[in-house]
């Protein structure tokens, strides 16, 4: 794989995105430049997210986003930040942003690219001093250059995607990506203000011993979901939930598990957004030798039909996906007869 051949720990980001273009003679350094605009955005959020006990930026922002979630002031931050750097930037011509109802034409109508974005995921976790996360996703524009992005644009399905990745800021800060040629982790460090590779060609495990879910909805789940978790039970696997999403997918990525969002009473859909979680994290799975469904189909062959809609996620390892769709589908097809 081209990441393996020249990578090795220790090398900055920066010079690694560079050795990466270069193995491409024809790269024009476009997506290099939309790549380095997000890491920088990271590192500015990283900083606000660190002082937010004593900035004051805590706690709502007495909004909603158009899901009818409420906006915490750093969700807010996030997006301004984030936006603000992709349009600067000059690369992306659209974003699609968790926390604005529409496109954002960024008024780059040369550039090629469009991004999806959540700026932060897991906020709820945020006045806990819980890990939080920014997703995104990155596709070639289909509209012609030089006029404002379209929906076209934005809604294409996700085997479309040229890159995606996560960053985490945690008990350390990482950035996770891919542009499709495996997945390589890079942790900051904060003096030096660069990320540097810490985790090269990530690979997810084939089977796994974890599960992640809320169970705070159970009595709504699927009845053949149930089963699952009670075959996970049984088998006495661990549970574990953040409760944010890009914690939860690492943390399943590194050590094997799955996490599950399922269709409830509550969200019949589930909770997570195509665009800009689920298609990314899948990327992202698949990247490393996982897998990513809705319980049914594959994340990446769904056709996106709004910007903000949902889907329900099963991620992961992969013998542990396929099983838990097997006892989703089995009990459906008992239940018909
Ligand atoms: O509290 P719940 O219902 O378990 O939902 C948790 C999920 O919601 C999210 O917080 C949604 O993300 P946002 O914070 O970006 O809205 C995910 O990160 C997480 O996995
Ligand atoms: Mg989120
Ligand atoms: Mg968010």
């Amino acid at each position: 794989m081209i990441d393996k051949l020249t990578a090795s720990v220790g090398t900055a980001l920066d010079r690694f995105i560079q050795q990466k273009q270069e193995q491409f003679p024809y790269a024009t350094g476009e997506l290099s430049q939309l790549l380095r605009d997000i890491a920088l955005a990271s590192k500015i959020i990283n900083r606000e997210i660190n002082r937010a006990g004593l900035a004051g930026i805590e706690g709502g922002a007495g909004s909603n986003n158009v899901q009818g979630e409420a906006q915490q002031k750093l969700d807010m931050i996030a997006d301004v930040r984030f936006t603000r750097a992709l349009s600067k930037g000059g690369e992306t011509c659209g974003i699609v942003s968790e926390e604005m109802d529409d496109i954002i034409d960024t008024g780059n109508h040369h550039a090629k690219y469009i991004v999806t974005i959540d700026p932060l995921d897991g906020s709820s976790n945020i006045d806990v001093n819980v890990l939080v996360g920014t997703i995104f996703s990155i596709y070639r524009r289909r509209s012609p250059i030089g006029r404002p992005p379209t929906e076209e644009d934005m809604l294409q399905q996700g085997t479309e995607q040229i890159a995606a990745g996560y960053v985490l800021y945690g008990s350390s800060t990482m950035l996770v990506y891919s542009t499709g040629y495996g997945v390589n982790g890079f942790t900051y460090e904060p003096s030096l203000g660069e990320y540097f590779l810490s985790h090269p060609n990530m690979q997810c495990k084939e089977d796994g011993s974890i599960f992640s879910i809320n169970e705070g909805g159970y009595n709504t789940f699927p009845e053949g979901l149930k089963e699952y978790i009670e075959t996970c039970k049984e088998r006495e696997y661990s549970a574990r939930y953040i409760g944010s999403l890009v914690g939860d997918f690492h943390r399943n990525l590194l050590k094997g598990g799955i996490y599950i969002y399922p269709s409830t009473s509550k969200y019949s859909k589930g909770k997570l957004r195509l665009l800009y979680e689920c298609n990314a994290l899948a990327f992202l799975a698949e990247q490393s030798g996982g897998m990513a469904t809705n319980g049914y189909k594959r994340i990446l062959e769904l056709k996106p039909t709004e910007l903000h809609e949902r889907t329900p996620f099963y991620v992961g390892s992969k013998n542990m996906v396929e099983e838990a769709m097997r006892c989703l589908q089995q009990l459906e097809k008992v239940e018909k007869i």
